[in-house]
């Protein structure tokens, strides 16, 4: 092991997967850590190929914190994260087709899960997917702690507008895919720089009891929905897409029901730069529930609540004009309603409907729910034209929502 700086150490070994970790692992156990040391101290691990998928790792570990980090054990699955960042490089060879990855996928994410869970965090970034020039790319990264060093590490390329799709991704669907899209697309920016897409999976939802598929299912099925997001984005030979190269899209999670919350805990987080702009991408129904002030407790809880969250934050709201929510003159006068007199009625204020903008969605109904219905009949077609093609073969594969009543 070669100390390159301060606190950094590099372990180079060339051999396969689990070898490395072990011999990695035991590294770790045998070094004293200086309890004073301010930095963190980053390990990194290479190993040769021959493992799906995996090319490095790199382990960053707080001071004062690594014994709980290698208490126990030298093996991967029992590994505690609670303390540690952990970043795992994937590249596009890991196909969903293979039964294999996909369970290790599920596997990663269940590690990412409960780590996140026993932090106590409102906020993390599991995972990153890149856009490159030789096809998709990204990291798993485990639980990350609010570490000053690390929020650094994840500012290198700073955006100036953040997007961000909360969803259930239960499953994700072409509607959420479009939405994604379409944002990207309407940014003029360069967007290796200055635009990041979120996707942001609540682990508690303000009015839905969690239902299947498991959160790990979900989490991995954010990981595909990504890569299929990013292949619509670049395999275009349009001119709007020209951009999308070096696009990254990072997969959060969090415990915030609602958008204030959200909000909140990605600014404080430290992993955005402070002036970034949060772009939330939300349907139409869920605009109208974000102005009902049922959610927002006693009387002026819903300005308390909303006046930061709108400060920082615009809505970028897609029409859903299928027949539950009226059609699109029905929506666009409910916003004009708000904008004279509806949101002063409720509490709010007039001013917040300058933070919301309208864009045109599909016509055709497409929702999450159509698609359990569809995997429940086993209707293979009618998949087709609701999710994207690495999400349809997760959701037949792992036979998701078949057994759903
Ligand atoms: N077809 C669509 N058109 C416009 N917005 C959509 C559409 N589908 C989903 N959204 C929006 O995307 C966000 C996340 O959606 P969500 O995960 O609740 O999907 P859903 O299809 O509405 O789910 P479910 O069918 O389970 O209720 C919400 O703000 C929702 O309004
Ligand atoms: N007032 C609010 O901020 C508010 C209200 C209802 C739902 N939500 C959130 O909107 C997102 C989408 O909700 P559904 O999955 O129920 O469509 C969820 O994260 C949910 O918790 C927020």
């Amino acid at each position: 092991m070669a100390e390159t700086a301060r606190n950094t150490y590099q372990l180079q070994i060339t051999t396969n997967s689990p070898l490395a970790y072990s011999l990695f692992l035991l590294c770790l156990r045998c070094k004293r850590f200086d309890e004073s040391e301010r930095e963190l101290l980053r390990y990194r691990i290479a190993v040769a190929s021959g493992t799906v998928g995996v090319r490095a790792d790199t382990v960053i570990v707080p001071p004062c914190s690594t014994t709980s980090i290698v208490s126990s054990t030298s093996q991967f699955q029992q590994h505690d994260f609670r303390n540690s960042h952990f970043t795992r490089t994937w590249d596009a060879k890991m196909s969903v087709n293979s039964e294999a990855a996909r369970q290790e996928l599920i596997n990663i994410c269940a590690q990412q899960l409960s780590s996140f869970q026993r932090s106590g965090d409102a906020f993390c970034i599991f995972s990153k997917v890149t856009a490159g020039t030789g096809g998709v790319y990204g990291e798993y990264i485990s639980h990350i702690p609010p570490a000053p060093s690390i929020a650094t590490d994840l500012q290198q390329q700073s955006p100036r507008t953040l997007f961000v799709l909360d969803s259930s991704f239960n499953p994700p669907t072409l509607a959420h895919m479009r939405m994604a899209a379409s944002a990207i697309r309407s940014t003029k920016a360069k967007l290796a720089d200055d635009a990041r897409l979120l996707l942001l999976l609540a682990v508690n939802n303000a009015d839905k009891a969690p239902k299947p598929a498991a959160f790990p299912l979900r989490m991995a099925m954010m990981q595909l929905f990504a890569q299929d997001l990013i292949t619509t984005l670049t395999s275009s030979s349009s001119t709007e897409d020209v951009h999308a190269e070096g696009l990254t899209i990072d997969l959060g999670l969090t415990t915030g029901p609602y958008f204030h919350e959200k909000s909140r805990v990605i600014a404080e987080s430290g992993l955005y730069p402070s002036q970034t702009e949060q772009v939330f991408l939300a349907g139409y129904d869920t605009l109208i529930r974000i102005f009902n002030p049922k959610y927002y407790g006693a009387a002026g809880g819903m300005r308390e609540a909303l006046e930061p969250f709108l400060g920082r934050s615009r809505l970028r709201i897609t029409m859903r004009t299928d027949d539950a929510w009226g059609g699109r003159e029905d929506q666009l006068a409910y916003v004009e309603g708000l904008r004279d007199g509806g949101l002063e009625d409720v509490g709010g204020l007039a001013a917040w409907c300058d933070r919301v903008d309208l864009v045109d969605g599909d016509e055709e109904a497409v929702s999450s729910t159509k698609v359990r219905e569809a995997a429940k009949s086993g209707d293979g077609a009618a998949l087709e034209k609701l999710v994207s093609p690495r999400v349809k073969v997760f959701v037949i594969s792992e036979r998701l929502y078949a057994e759903e009543k």
